[in-house]
């Protein structure tokens, strides 16, 4: 095996699920978290308390508050929020070897740039071999050893079969593909539309409002990866299709359940109040909505969710205005 090191860079749920994955892999990992708590907390007691408590990490795992120390490492997962992917892959580029490959891991579009993950990476850490981990997978279940299946998308065909050796374990397996657009995209609009999905639950609009909000915003997320260069197959697999059902079928998902809040009643406000986790459809809806003005991509569920997160509606107008829209060609 080419890889024998790991360095995560980002110890939240999913950053410390991976490591654990890439522990169970026979990889040596070093976790690298900003909190000194979570530092603390994990030599302490080898459980990140407070991003995924009640795991007790593998012993492959070792944790360190200094991006630095991840400059040795042979292979890099990237793991921050998608808005602080560009600062967080900027204070590590002094570190970063040419040629090491980073697998990015976070799912969302920057705001303001509007770029992709894979961009930002490009511009940050040009000499960085890039890779795109996405799929159906919640933290919480991955690191229990529950299995998952995720989207491993690399252009260069034998690194990516290498890297998806590497990162399998038991129960977790990557499917492989070399389109990183198409596998960029349904992680990040997934969010949103999963934002869309519990409002609708929250409401109570039933199961078949339900069925018709993911399948409309699958034909959404379709549209914008096409639009952006990805290939429909891409975004139909694990990455795409596979990630927005489950995202929008739990209330274990941050996003589903920041709908769910809003069709209740509470303001977005309350909704999000008190939480250290990121619900990244929340952070990434204007930009959606700014690309899919940019590209003229019809995404009206999408637009809706960022006028509903913006203030500028109320869920009873969302229904509405989704409802009264022109009828026409499925397909279209
Ligand atoms: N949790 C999951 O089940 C899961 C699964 C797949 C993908 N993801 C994706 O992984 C990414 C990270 O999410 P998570 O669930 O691990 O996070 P989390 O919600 O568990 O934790 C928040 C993270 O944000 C980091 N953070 C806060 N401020 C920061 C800053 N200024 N700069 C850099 N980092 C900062 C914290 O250190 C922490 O790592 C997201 O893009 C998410 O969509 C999450
Ligand atoms: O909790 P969420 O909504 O961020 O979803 C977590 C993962 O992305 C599901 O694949």
């Amino acid at each position: 095996m080419q890889f024998k090191t790991a360095g995560v860079i980002g110890a939240g749920a999913w950053g410390t699920a991976l490591a654990q994955v890439a522990g169970w892999a026979g990889l040596d990992v070093l976790l690298q978290a900003r909190e000194p708590e979570v530092v603390e907390s994990i030599h302490a007691r080898r459980v990140n308390e407070a991003f995924l408590p009640g795991i007790v990490l593998d012993d492959h795992v070792s944790v360190t508050a200094d991006l630095a120390d991840l400059g040795a490492c042979d292979l890099i997962l990237a793991v921050p929020p998608a808005q602080h992917m560009r600062s967080t892959l900027a204070a590590f580029a002094a570190h970063h070897r040419p040629g090491v490959p980073v697998v990015l891991c976070s799912k969302g579009i920057e705001r303001g740039s509007l770029k992709l993950m894979t961009e930002v990476l490009a511009e940050t850490l040009p000499d960085a071999p890039a890779a795109v981990l996405s799929g159906p997978s919640f933290a919480a279940e991955v690191a229990r050893g529950l299995p998952s299946a995720v989207t491993l998308a690399c252009a260069d065909e034998a690194l990516g079969e290498e890297l998806m050796w590497t990162l399998s374990a038991p129960g977790f397996r990557p499917y492989l593909a070399t389109d990183l657009i198409g596998a960029e995209v349904g992680g990040a609009i997934k969010n949103v539309l999963a934002i869309a999905c519990g409002m609708s639950e929250g409401r109570g609009l039933g199961r078949s409002a339900h069925a018709a909000l993911i399948t409309r915003g699958f034909a959404e997320m379709t549209r914008m990866g096409v639009a952006l260069g990805g290939q429909a197959e891409t975004v139909a697999g694990l990455c795409g299709l596979g990630d927005l059902v489950l995202t929008c079928s739990s209330p274990q998902s941050r996003n589903m359940s920041l709908g769910l809040a809003l069709g209740q009643g509470q303001t977005v406000e309350q909704a999000l109040a008190g939480k250290r986790s990121v619900a990244e459809g929340y952070e990434s809806a204007p930009a959606v909505r700014e690309l899919a003005a940019k590209m003229g991509v019809d995404m009206p569920i999408s637009l809706a969710v960022a006028a509903l997160l913006n203030g500028e509606t109320t869920v009873a107008a969302v229904i509405d205005n989704l409802l009264s829209r022109p009828l026409k060609v499925e397909r279209h």
